[in-house]
């Protein structure tokens, strides 16, 4: 699978782990920096790049790595057509797609270890929407709030 992964310095050391992982079995990473864990950063930058490249269709799924997570997720979750989540636990990273057609994982390397943020990863990336009825449902309930207060430039 085709994956972008992108984070700040404060991610760097988590991402360069993640980006080897996913190499290692076989995964396209498309890594769009950064490549340089020198503070002085700003997250939305990698938020960006990251969103902009799923939005144009150059792989299915991103993985965005900052220090907490929750500012690659507010970031991320700005752009309609991302659903974004932190997910330090197997559980949620899997079933995010699954019922949530979660697109973007977003780790927190201040938080989280090597072992749980591979194994999150290994869970987000292996799992797929499942199309059930009830989350089609809800997820065109959460795409109509999209919609709704989508900004104009009126
Ligand atoms: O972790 C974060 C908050 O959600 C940010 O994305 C940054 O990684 C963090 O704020 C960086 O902190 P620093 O003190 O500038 O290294």
């Amino acid at each position: 699978m085709k994956i972008v992964m992108a984070a700040d310095h404060a991610g760097f050391p988590l991402k360069e782990i993640a980006v080897e992982y996913l190499r290692k079995r076989g995964h396209e990473v498309i890594d769009l920096g950064t490549h340089d864990p020198q503070p002085g950063d700003d997250y939305p930058d990698f938020a960006i790049v990251a969103c902009e490249a799923l939005l144009r269709g150059d792989a299915p799924k991103a993985v965005v790595v900052c220090g907490s997570g929750v500012g690659v997720s507010v970031a991320c979750n700005k752009f309609p057509g991302i659903r974004a989540s932190i997910c330090h636990d197997g559980y949620s990273a899997h079933q995010g797609v699954e019922h949530d057609n979660m697109n973007v994982l977003c780790l927190g390397a201040r938080i989280i270890g090597r072992e749980p943020a591979l194994e999150i990863i290994h869970a987000f990336v292996n799992a797929e929407f499942t199309n059930e009825e009830r989350h089609v449902r809800r997820l065109a309930k959460v795409h109509e709030i999209e919609q709704r207060f989508q900004k104009t430039d009126a």
